[in-house]
């Protein structure tokens, strides 16, 4: 579920989970949630703005709600003595009933992926790399590169990220993988006679000697992003701790260290400058806001459009697994569900409704499953 706005209105976006059959019965894989926060309906949710003072616009619009819920208040713990769960631990293992562990599930999934072509999505921030207070000091672990790297030996496999497609592959420093940066907008992909249909495709040969397929469907919305990241910057320049980054086709407005009373002044400027910009919309992110144009395209469109250019649109062996922690990843969650052909492993300590398949609690997790599965595909080559 992703609560995006744009400067007229909220919308509430619940997709409906679409029937299982492909995945169901033959595949052992269970079933999608049919209840809690992930709806059987659509519910676009229009809220008319009044005209009303300036904080009231914020309020009205959400965006303060949707600040304050992408940093939830951890509730304190209870409980009686140190054998006992706790709270927080119930709510979590009955969350998983709903979402079951990805390395607990390992053996069901391979035993689906067998005979499947395995293409492997990849987001950055919180699922190779832990989320930290400076955006810019995100590093992945050696471990987790050498993770990445070796499945990616076996199994296509692309980095899907909100960051510019330069910064994502400075951090994860793989030229052999492919890059979708700019939550989808900005993809370098194989060279493939599928995406041929789809203008703004260029071949490019940015990596030496090695021809690939560059995307980019925002292309035209380059200097409207440039200015209002200039006026951006400007009129949070006095905010302590607020910072902007430039992720070429969309900006983040971070306010992970900024102090919470704040937030309003933020959300105000933020809101009062996307005025003037109707052809871009903001979405929220972990303690960001992200402003990027109005496309009908983010990372559930980009794994398709990579599936394309693999060949594999429309294919019943292939298992695209895509692994994420953010409401922008719910597009791509969506898309395998909707497509009824692969699953989303959602990344969260927390319980959260989600259109992943399978969860997994963190980054050192994300670790074991990618290492196993490595492990599982270089003993599936040896055998053949
Ligand atoms: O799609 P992603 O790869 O997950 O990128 C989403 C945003 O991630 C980054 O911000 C988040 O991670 C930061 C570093 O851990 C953290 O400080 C910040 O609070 C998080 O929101 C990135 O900086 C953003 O530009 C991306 O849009």
């Amino acid at each position: 579920m992703e609560l995006e706005t744009n400067h007229n209105a909220s919308v509430l976006n619940n997709s409906s989970p679409k029937n299982n059959s492909r995945l169901g019965p033959h595949s052992g894989l269970p079933k999608y949630p049919t209840s809690g926060a992930v709806s059987s309906s659509s519910l676009h949710l229009t809220v008319p703005r009044k005209k009303t003072g300036l904080l009231d616009d914020v309020r009205l619009s959400g965006w303060l709600d949707a600040m304050k819920s992408s940093s939830p208040t951890q509730l304190e713990p209870s409980r009686d003595s140190a054998t006992e769960l706790t709270d927080k631990e119930i709510a979590y293992r009955n969350w998983m009933l709903k979402y079951p562990s990805a390395l607990a599930s390992f053996d069901k999934i391979t035993t689906y992926a067998k005979d499947k072509k395995v293409v492997l999505f990849l987001d950055y921030d919180g699922t190779l790399s832990p989320i930290v207070d400076n955006p810019d000091q995100a590093f992945m672990s050696n471990n987790m590169r050498m993770a990445v790297k070796n499945v990616a030996k076996y199994v296509p496999t692309a980095i899907i990220s909100g960051r510019s497609r330069d910064k994502v592959l400075e951090f994860v420093g793989l030229t052999e993988l492919y890059y979708a940066g700019s939550h989808g907008m900005d993809i370098m992909g194989p060279v493939s006679a599928n995406t041929d249909g789809h203008t703004n495709c260029v071949r490019s040969t940015e990596k030496q000697g090695k021809e690939d397929n560059l995307y980019q469907p925002a292309s035209e919305f380059l200097p409207m992003i440039d200015e209002i990241r200039k006026s951006l910057v400007e009129i949070t320049k006095d905010i302590e701790g607020a910072k902007v980054e430039d992720n070429r086709f969309c900006v983040s407005v971070h306010y992970r260290n900024v102090e919470e009373k704040s937030w309003t002044t933020i959300a105000q400027s933020v809101h009062d400058i996307m005025k003037n910009y109707p052809r871009l919309r903001l979405s929220h992110g972990r303690k960001v806001l992200e402003i990027r144009p109005v496309l009908d395209w983010d990372k559930g469109k980009a794994c398709e459009f990579l599936l394309e250019s693999l060949g594999y649109s429309n294919c019943d062996t292939v298992l695209p697994i895509y692994i994420g922690d953010d409401r922008t990843d719910e597009d791509a969650f969506k898309v395998l569900r909707a497509g009824n052909q692969g699953f989303g492993i959602f990344v969260s300590s927390a319980p959260k409704a989600s259109n992943a398949f399978y969860s997994l609690r963190d980054t050192s997790e994300v670790l074991e499953f990618l290492k196993s599965l490595g492990k599982w595909k270089e003993a599936s080559a040896l055998q053949l």
